[in-house]
């Protein structure tokens, strides 16, 4: 893997989930990563990917250099031939130039503005960071995707599923904020990865890119959608059709035990945070139902997994390099 930008980057998904599975098992501290570097950069909050992907860092033996630079750096021009007279400091092509010099990965999180949705889309802050960095570049959750994220879903579910072939409902739920779609764009894609019965469930109007979605059944009602699921995945989402708004705040839709009734005993999955008693209610997350402290463990070993894929690989093409 040369970057991880979206799960089109990996090369054998099976085999990336059997390494992260393994260095969970070992938890062993690796030598793959000594005296190189991992810098992150974080345009918005965190709390697991950062503290995870520096954990896994860690354990391959790399150095951590962790910047908020939404708030500490400054402020960048991305716009190409841009007279930077405003308030924008520095150009993204100095400063990738620059961290390429002290990191031997770049990771990025920038989240969308949630305003245009062409400007969403064209992935802007982190397309400008693999354009211009001479490293590799990982995504910590951009502003359509969370790869690490879907990741380390794929990871939990294998790991707690009983059949081979379970039923994964993606459910939406309600929310004060308008957020991202990224968490449910790459759960939905790594879910057609997998061998399961993949269903989304969202009201009217909360459609995901049917560009994503084509291939899965959605369905709006969601009683219908969650009955026999072995695995229920919350998310909020704001609206694809009427861009980054938020609709309703359907209080109906928040998943509580008796809404899970319908299911399979169905364990309950999210990225987190989570609002409790608004997206999922206490006796769901309180109760062995739910898998979210699970997902946020393996974190790490998804992380380690695709980092130590990408020192392997940057190790080989300088092998390479050099006998050429
Ligand atoms: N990284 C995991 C989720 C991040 C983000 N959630 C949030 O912003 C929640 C904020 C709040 O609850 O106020 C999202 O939905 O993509
Ligand atoms: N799930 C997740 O990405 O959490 P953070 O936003 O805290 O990193």
């Amino acid at each position: 893997m040369k970057n991880y930008i979206d799960l089109s980057d990996i090369k054998d998904l099976q085999a990336l989930l059997t390494e992260a599975s393994e260095l969970k098992k070992a938890h062993a501290a690796l030598e793959i990563g000594k005296g190189k570097t991992l810098g992150m950069l974080f345009f918005n909050p965190s709390l697991r990917t950062r503290l995870s992907t520096e954990k896994a860092a860690k354990l391959l033996g790399m150095d951590v250099l962790v910047m908020n630079a939404g708030s500490d750096g400054w402020a960048l021009e991305f716009e190409d031939g841009a007279i930077m007279n405003s308030n924008k400091a520095e150009h993204i092509k100095e400063a990738a130039a620059v961290l390429s010099q002290y990191c031997d990965i770049i990771a990025v999180r920038a989240f969308p503005e949630l305003k245009d949705r062409k400007e969403d889309e064209a992935e802007n802050i982190l397309n400008s960071f693999k354009n211009y960095a001479s490293v590799p570049v990982v995504n910590l959750e951009s502003a359509t995707g969370h790869p690490l994220q879907a990741l380390t879903d794929a990871l939990t579910i294998q790991e707690l599923k009983k059949k081979d072939k379970p039923k994964v409902v993606l459910t939406w739920a309600p929310h004060p904020k308008a957020l991202p779609q990224s968490v449910p764009n790459s759960f939905t894609k790594m879910m057609q990865k997998m061998e399961f019965d993949f269903v989304i469930t969202n009201p009217e109007g909360y459609d995901l890119n049917p560009e994503i979605t084509k291939n899965t059944r959605v369905v709006h009602n969601q009683d219908e959608a969650l009955k026999d699921a072995d695995f229920v995945y919350v998310k909020n989402w704001s609206s694809y059709e009427d861009y980054g708004q938020k609709l309703s705040e359907d209080k109906s839709w928040m998943i509580s035990q008796e809404k899970l009734k319908a299911t399979n005993n169905a364990r309950v999955m999210h990225c987190l945070p989570v609002r409790r008693n608004m997206v999922i209610a206490d006796d769901v997350l309180d109760s062995s139902s739910s898998a979210v402290i699970l997902q946020a463990k393996n974190r790490t070993f998804a992380a380690q997994a695709v980092l130590k894929e990408i020192l392997e690989e940057t190790a080989n093409a300088s092998e390479l390099g050099k006998n050429a």
